[in-house]
């Protein structure tokens, strides 16, 4: 994608956009509502009227083919199915418009079908199936015409939490065991972070940051990037050296402690060590780990967090935790 900008009704939804993505891969664009996502997704099918700029697939421009010469694949949250054909119609459907011959079909429907686990549906109608088993035959009927890159608009969304999960991991395993280059959209981060070996990040229209969810996790690029992935406390160079670490006083950028990065023990030498003496202010069970929000002695506002089968503390309790220099994130604007 080079330099890619859309305009919609005069506004500028998408500023000069530029990334790749491998082969074979699973790209996540992960970024809040109204941040461009489906507008790039709908560039990149054909759908939108007018871009600027190239979008390369192979190394060909496909800027101005039709939608239907692209063969790129498209799977929405609306599991958009045909509700009179059979889910073995449903998913022949693209091969019968391409004119493959009826034996063809038949091998090529059962082997997709086999896939996602849907053998024993081919004759169920759209109206009979959960909403999981429906999008497994959206994602069949995609899959089966062998698309150069498959793209999911939050395919997942319309779909309850457990199934949402189930269903996340099995598209992670069709990519992977058929090696499909997939280009999935979604706004939940734990969904990206699960399936994903990239992730591109944006807001407003731009890349704030392409990257494996490790890297983006471990070392975001600017505050934005902090804020949005994971929880965090956010300090400012005089109030990490009032924690007693040497940062140069005109140092303008801004540090990053994630939560989980306290430690109630020292476990290697104290001079590598920051400690934060204070008092528990507040507790959240967050199921299998625990939040505290404790004030230091020196007044900062801090969150913790613990497996909940470590150490537990009450409210007004007097802690010191510690973390590790070196795990302090500095991060620019
Ligand atoms: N037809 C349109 N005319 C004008 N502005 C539009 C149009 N469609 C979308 N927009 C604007 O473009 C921006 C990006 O929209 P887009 O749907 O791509 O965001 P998104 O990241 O996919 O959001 P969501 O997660 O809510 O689906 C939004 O500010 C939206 O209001």
């Amino acid at each position: 994608m080079k330099d890619l900008s859309i305009n919609l009704s005069g506004n500028q939804v998408i500023k000069d956009m530029n990334f790749k993505i491998q082969k074979n891969t699973l790209t996540t664009f992960l970024g809040p509502s109204g941040s461009g996502k489906t507008t790039v997704l709908r560039a990149i099918a054909g759908l939108n009227q007018k871009i600027a700029g190239k979008i390369l697939l192979d190394g060909k421009e496909i800027q101005n083919l039709a939608a239907n010469q692209r063969n790129i694949g498209m799977i929405f949250q609306s599991y958009a199915l045909f509700p009179n054909l059979s889910v073995f119609e449903n998913v022949a459907y693209g091969l019968r418009v391409r004119k493959e011959s009826n034996a063809v079909i038949k091998e090529k429907v059962g082997a997709i079908l086999k896939t996602v686990n849907l053998q024993d549906k081919k004759q169920s109608y759209p109206e009979n199936l959960s909403g999981g088993q429906k999008q497994r035959v959206a994602i069949a009927r995609a899959m089966v015409l062998e698309p150069k890159i498959l793209l999911l608009d939050e395919p997942l969304s319309a779909l309850d939490a457990k199934i949402r999960i189930e269903l996340r991991n099995q598209i992670r395993e069709y990519q992977q065991r058929l090696g499909i280059t997939m280009l999935f959209v979604t706004h939940d981060q734990a969904e990206a972070m699960a399936i994903s070996d990239e992730i591109i990040v944006m807001d407003n229209g731009k890349v704030q940051q392409q990257g494996s969810p490790l890297e983006i996790y471990k070392h975001p690029q600017n505050i934005f990037m902090a804020k949005f992935i994971g929880n965090h406390n956010i300090l400012e160079t005089g109030q990490l050296r009032s924690l007693g670490v040497e940062v140069a006083e005109n140092d303008k950028s801004s540090f990053i402690i994630r939560p989980e990065l306290f430690q109630t023990n020292m476990t290697g030498d104290s001079d590598d060590y920051i400690v934060v003496s204070g008092n528990i202010k507040n507790i959240s069970i967050l199921g299998d780990r625990i939040e505290y929000r404790l004030t230091s002695d020196n007044g900062l506002e801090l969150k913790a967090e613990f497996l909940n089968q470590q150490q537990t503390f009450t409210v007004g309790k007097a802690v010191k935790f510690y973390v590790r220099k070196g795990d302090i994130e500095k991060v620019g604007f």
